[in-house]
């Protein structure tokens, strides 16, 4: 890896890592329960929570971990750990994004949590997203996939169905199934995961995510419409918040 890139990547590391600090920092207080979300920048809110919870600054919390990864790491602090059913409202949730738009409007998924994340997400009394700029656009679907989760069964049928959708009519729109390591990538939730790709930004973002999730054999879709509350930006100058109008 060249220098520049080495800097490049080292400087990036250190705006999540501002971000994860910060959220936590100003948005949990003993005695919350708290959402812990899934991917690289939602790794250092919950390495701050773990940070606090071990000195003493934070007591009496509980979190909700939104995917296998993630949960490994809360054990790993120590940190108490809940579920949806022992403890429904999670006062505040703390997670990143793939894109965010200038609503507040997101993609998420990209990391394969997003079932989880939503579900968390929506119950939290606070929503708080944690991005580094470049997460930043102006219409979704700019920068890589729209994941939606899916059933395994029949699931060739289902990847057909989205591609109808009939928001996308007009756009051009491609579905690929997600791979890893030549296998086929399988969530916590023992679904598969397809990622759309558009060439526009995704038109009718609100009819797209009820078309979407009206296909029987969509678990969940990464459009995560009109729920965060307020969104952390890190950059080289700092952090900068965008709040919800
Ligand atoms: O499934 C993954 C999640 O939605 C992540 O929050 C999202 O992909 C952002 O991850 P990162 O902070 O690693 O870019």
């Amino acid at each position: 890896m060249s220098r520049a890139v080495q800097t490049q990547v080292a400087c990036t590391e250190d705006m999540k890592k501002a971000a994860g600090y910060r959220a936590v920092d100003d948005h949990i207080h003993s005695g919350m329960v708290v959402g812990l979300g899934t991917g690289s920048t939602a790794y250092y809110a919950v390495e701050r929570l773990g940070q606090k919870i071990k000195n003493g600054e934070l007591v009496d919390i509980v979190a909700i971990p939104t995917s296998t990864k993630t949960e490994n790491q809360a054990r790993s602090w120590n940190i108490p750990l809940g579920t949806l059913d022992t403890h429904p409202s999670p006062d505040v949730a703390i997670d990143g994004a793939d894109e965010v738009d200038s609503h507040l409007n997101l993609i998420k998924g990209r990391g394969g949590a997003l079932l989880r994340e939503k579900m968390v997400a929506i119950e939290a009394e606070k929503f708080v997203i944690i991005v580094v700029e470049s997460k930043l656009v102006q219409g979704l679907g700019v920068t890589g996939a729209l994941p939606v989760e899916i059933t395994p069964f029949c699931w060739k049928r289902t990847m057909r169905c989205l591609l109808d959708v009939e928001a996308f009519q007009g756009c051009q729109v491609s579905a690929t199934l997600r791979q890893e390591q030549d296998r086929i990538y399988v969530t916590d939730n023992h679904n598969y995961i397809v990622d759309l790709f558009f060439k526009e930004p995704i038109p009718e973002l609100v009819s797209a995510a009820r078309q979407l999730i009206d296909i029987v054999g969509v678990v969940e879709h990464g459009l995560f419409l009109h729920m965060a509350d307020v969104c952390l930006v890190s950059g080289k100058e700092g952090i900068r918040l965008i709040e919800k109008k």
